[in-house]
């Protein structure tokens, strides 16, 4: 096994920068930098030289035994000063020493999966943790991170699996007096997991969202002032604003952060009939977009119409150029920024309500399992509904099932999932 090295923060300039070594020759290779190393787990200032004695830089090193580390293998950390220079020069005399070589990007992390430190679960946890810009997106994947998936799955499987060893014990007794009617037991049994598998499918589409981040489309007639409303949202000028009705026409989108959830801004072209092909070819896209977004904010002009969409029950409808209407409708100006704020609160509200249930499958992968073994599980349940004839068989099925939710953690059948997770870390993770 190599021991492998990386800068594991991020590349440019900084006051710290930390690297890290693993593998069965880290402490031995830290040592030849360090002179001696500290105890495992406390932080010790040494002055490092390369194998020719000249000085690489002053540096805390952090020791890591074996099995009590990120990657289940010894590690050390070198915190050494932020500087390219620095890190370049302790990086080439790493390289430089038998048996050392650059990790690959994910190498780390793969490591600690290899070696059972983190399920697969886990690591897709700790991807989109590192990938966090909303509080949102950190709390849910600190969950994930932090095994709550696996422990549903443990839950699920011991369920399963008493399941199939109470079908397996008729079996056995099949031509003897069955002692006990095990048929309730299983029934309950089977009819829990598989409602607890149906919960979490649900909430997947939900932790995708904030993942990836709700779409809220801005739509209505030309000219209500939509663009002006996303340029004040956005606080630049994202989109041209202008006088002519038909101005915008692409979709034009702006990523935000709102109160912790992770919202894409659309805003589109003005909806109306027209003769002018592009316009249309527009319109065609905004109301694409606005059907597929999670939410629409309709701005209305003076007649207070809409065309070509209608709002849904959660939809937001409001006139725009509040600043020109007189009296208290419900309106938002996106020029004098009068009602943004109660805008902005009222859409927040609304994804806060579908984000707040607290989800532990939070990509199509998982459901896609989740969905397998519930299948598997439908299948067992009408065996035993034919009687317990059939018990051999629906045992074999609730196998199937905990074979399939295994793959939630990468037990089983997963080596080409594995290069598809990996790609989408990057160096020293
Ligand atoms: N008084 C006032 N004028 C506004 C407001 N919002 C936009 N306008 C003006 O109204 C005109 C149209 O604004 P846009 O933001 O381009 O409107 P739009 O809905 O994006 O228009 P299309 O892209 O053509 O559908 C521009 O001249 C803006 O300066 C507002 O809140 N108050
Ligand atoms: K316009
Ligand atoms: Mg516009």
């Amino acid at each position: 096994m190599d021991t492998i090295f990386a800068q594991a923060t991020a590349r440019g300039k900084a006051g710290v920068a930390v690297i890290r070594i693993s593998g069965p020759r880290a402490h031995s290779a830290a040592r030849a930098l360090a002179g001696s190393l500290p105890a495992p787990r406390q932080a010790g200032l040494r002055r490092l030289a390369d194998a020719d004695g000249v000085p690489l830089d002053e540096a805390l090193v952090l020791c890591f035994a074996k099995g009590a580390s990120f990657t289940g293998e010894d590690v050390v950390e070198f915190q050494c000063h932020g500087s390219p220079a620095t890190v370049a020069a302790l990086l080439s005399a790493l390289g430089r020493i038998e048996g050392l070589r650059l990790a690959e990007p994910g190498e780390f992390t793969r490591r600690a999966l290899e070696n059972g430190v983190l399920d697969l679960a886990q690591v897709e946890g700790l991807g989109d943790l590192l990938e966090a810009e909303t509080e949102a997106q950190r709390r849910q994947a600190l969950r994930v991170l932090s095994g709550a998936l696996g422990a549903k799955v443990d839950r699920w499987r011991d369920a399963l699996i008493r399941a199939a060893a109470l079908l397996e014990a008729t079996i056995d007794f099949a031509d003897e007096d069955v002692p006990v009617d095990v048929t309730p037991e299983v029934t309950g049994l089977l009819d829990e997991v598989a409602a607890s598998l149906r919960s979490e499918i649900d909430g997947v589409s939900v932790a995708e969202r904030i993942r990836d981040g709700f779409e809220v489309a801005i739509v209505g007639p030309p000219n209500a002032g939509k663009s002006t409303l996303l340029n004040h949202l956005a606080g630049r000028e994202a989109a041209i604003t202008s006088e002519h009705a038909g101005t915008t026409r692409d979709v034009i989108e702006v990523r935000m952060d709102l109160d912790g959830l992770p919202v894409t801004f659309l805003d589109t072209a003005g909806l109306r009939e027209s003769a002018d092909e592009v316009e249309t070819i527009g319109i065609a896209r905004a109301v694409a977009r606005a059907e597929a977004a999670d939410l629409r904010v309709f701005l209305l002009d003076d007649t207070g119409k809409t065309q070509g969409l209608a709002p849904g029950p959660e939809d937001i409808v409001l006139r725009g150029k509040a600043d020109l209407a007189d009296g208290a409708a419900h309106g938002v100006s996106g020029l004098t920024g009068e009602g943004v704020a109660d805008l902005v609160a009222q859409i927040s509200t609304t994804l806060e309500g579908r984000a707040s249930r607290t989800v532990t499958a939070t990509r199509e992968r998982h459901a896609e399992a989740m969905r397998r073994a519930g299948g598997a599980i439908a299948e067992a349940q009408n065996q035993l509904s034919l009687g317990m004839e059939t018990a051999e068989l629906a045992a074999e099925d609730l196998r199937r099932a905990v074979r399939a939710l295994e793959t939630l953690l990468g037990r089983v059948d997963v080596e080409n999932l594995l290069d598809e997770i990996f790609s989408r870390f990057c160096l020293g993770k």
